[in-house]
This record gives structure tokens, sequence and C-alpha cells, in this order.
């Protein structure tokens, strides 16, 4: 029988385990968790998967995330699942067991943390996923598959062969989640960071659900403004897409999320950091290096920092 590939996980929180549990009926997934809470006489995690139809009891080998040893233990493919604020770190703290042949998928949402991985290991195959798949963990022994969504994968580091693309998303392909090749992973990542930008922050700052947005005042009159500065930002980036077309886009998301808490939201209820300086902070960061001025936009990011 052929060995089963193996798959190291970076982060084994919400969406982390749920890409473990899946991967794992067909592949050898192994987690990396941070050192401080690996049990060195416990070498494996159990957590309580709860799927749509069933739960299940997920069992799988972990080690600590940290590495000082060289040549043993080298890493083929490395699925990262940290927040984008401790995705640089976390990969550097793997870096012994990195070769230039290992492959790296980024799940992050947001911008900005793509890039210093991508500068970090300048010659390593480097791919990023866009994913609307929504998975929350309650506490630390229970994971929840909360939405079936869709993931988009594509290359963003040193140039790749088609085929690398191919091989990689057969094997997540074959963790059973909907999955699509795309040769503009930017621009996917783009439009799902103009949606974090126009939802996320007024809905922290709101404290209320994504649905409940509209008809708010501070949301309805700043909105406009907010496309406008984004659409501005992806021009910059090469991405063309109008205020208007922005604008429907936010408000179709909306209207499809209405019910969910956002991430941001989330974080904060649980006071957690939240993704804001990846966020409406990468837009930020943008507007400053090309010397423009994307007022409402500073606004949120302002607000989101002075709050929490
Ligand atoms: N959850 C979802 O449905 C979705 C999430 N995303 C994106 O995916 C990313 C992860 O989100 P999510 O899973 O919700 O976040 P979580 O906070 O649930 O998971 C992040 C995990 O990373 C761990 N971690 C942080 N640093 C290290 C390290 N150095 N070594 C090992 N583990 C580390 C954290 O450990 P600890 O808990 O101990 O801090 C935590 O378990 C975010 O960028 C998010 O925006 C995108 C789409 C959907
Ligand atoms: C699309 C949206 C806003 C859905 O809640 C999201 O991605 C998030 O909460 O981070």
């Amino acid at each position: 029988m052929a060995e089963q590939p193996t798959i190291h996980i970076l982060g084994a929180g919400a969406l982390g385990s749920l890409w473990a549990a899946q991967l794992s009926q067909q592949n050898h997934v192994i987690l990396l968790v941070k050192p401080d809470t690996v049990d060195p006489a416990q070498s494996y995690r159990s957590f309580q998967f709860v799927d749509q139809n069933q739960t299940s009891t997920v069992t799988l080998p972990c080690e600590p995330s940290i590495s000082h040893v060289k040549e043993e233990h080298l890493i083929e493919t490395l699925l990262v699942f940290t927040k984008s604020y401790d995705t640089l770190n976390a990969v550097k703290q793997l870096a012994p067991r990195i070769t230039p042949l290992t492959r790296i998928v980024l799940f992050q949402n947001g911008m900005g943390s793509q890039q210093e991985v991508t500068n970090l290991l300048p010659n390593n195959p480097i791919f990023a996923a866009s994913t609307t798949e929504g998975a929350n963990r309650p506490d630390k022994s229970r994971v929840i598959y909360a939405g079936k969504g869709e993931t988009w994968l594509g290359s963003i580091g040193a140039q790749q062969p088609e085929c690398e693309l191919k091989s990689l998303s057969s094997l997540l392909a074959s963790s059973g989640l909907k999955l699509t090749r795309t040769p503009d992973i930017w621009e996917k990542l783009w439009l799902k960071l103009a949606i974090n930008c126009a939802i996320n922050p007024y809905t922290a700052l709101l404290d209320c659900n994504n649905g409940e947005l509209i008809g708010q005042p501070l949301f309805d009159n700043s909105i406009t403004l907010l496309c406008h500065e984004l659409s501005q930002a992806m021009k910059i980036s090469g991405i063309e897409k109008t205020a208007d077309e922005l604008q429907a886009l936010v408000i179709d998301v909306i209207n499809k999320t209405a019910n969910n808490v956002s991430s941001m939201l989330q974080d904060v209820r649980a006071g957690k950091q939240t993704e804001i300086e990846y966020i409406n902070g990468y837009i930020e960061s943008l507007a400053h290096t090309h010397e423009l001025s994307m007022p409402t936009n500073l606004w949120l990011l302002q607000q989101v920092r002075a709050r929490y």
C-alpha cells in the first residue's frame, strides 16, 4: 500500500482543527502546537469535532511548533492556520525544519501576513488560500464546523510550474472540502480584504451581527466613502473594482451572512486581539506609502485600536 503523505498543521485553532479533522481521514496529519501546551508524556491531542450531522472524537499526533533540530523531522507540506499577527513568528520558529522544498499554504484573512512569509522564504513554494468555510472553537476540547463554504488556492511565492499547484490542490481536496485552484489568488484575497474592511470594524464598534449593520447611521453614512477608498487601494494593487461594485458586494455578503457574528466581533467578545492591523491597518499602510488620504478607513482603524 502507498505511504500516506504527511501534512503538518501549524495553528490548531478553529480553522486548523477543521482542516486537520477532514484531512486526517486520508492522510497522516501532525498538529504543531505551542510548546508550552505539549505534554511530554502525551504526544497526541484529542478534540470533539462537531459537524452538521455528527460529533466525532479526533485524535492526532502533535509536536511543539518550535524547533532547533535540523536534518531530521523536515516538513514537506505545512498548512498555516495561525491568526495573521502570529503568522510570521510562528513560521520563523519552525525554520530549522523548513527546506527550500517545503511547500507552505497560508490561510490567513486580511493582507500583509502573506507578504511577510514570502519575504522570509522567497525561494519556497508558497500558496495562499481564501476560504468561506466557517469554524469556531468554544473551548479547547470542541471544534464546531459552523458553515460549509468554499476555498480557493493559488500560488503567491516563487514561480511554480502548474503541476505543483495541481498536486497540492488534489492533496487538499482529499479533505472532502470544496477546493478550487485559481491563477489569481491575489484578487480573491483582495476582495475578501475589502469585505472584511467594510463589515468587521463596524460590527465591532456597533456590537451587532452582520445583518444589523444596514440601517445604522454610522454604517449607512460612511459605507459609500469607504468603498471609494477601498476601490482606490485596490487600483494601486492592480485590481480594478469600482466603488459601486464593491458596495454591492458588501451588501450582498451582509445579506447572506446576516446572522453571523463577524470574526472581529467574536475576538472582541472573547477579549482576544483582533486582526484589524491586517485588515483596515493594511489599507492605511498602503495609503501612507502612496501619500494618499483614506480618512474613513483611518477613522475605523483608529476607533477599533482605541477601544480594543
Ligand atoms: N475560523 C474561521 O471560520 C475562519 C478563519 N479564517 C482565518 O484563519 C486564521 C485562523 O483563524 P481561527 O482558526 O479562527 O483562529 P484561532 O485563534 O482559533 O486559531 C489560531 C491558532 O493558532 C495558534 N497559534 C498561534 N501562534 C502559534 C504558534 N507559534 N505555534 C502554534 N500555534 C500557534 C493559537 O494558539 P492559542 O489558542 O494557544 O493562542 C490558535 O490555536 C485567521 O487569520 C482567520 O481570519 C478565515 C476564514 C474562516
Ligand atoms: C465575511 C465575514 C464578514 C463573515 O462574517 C467574515 O469573513 C468575517 O467575519 O471575518
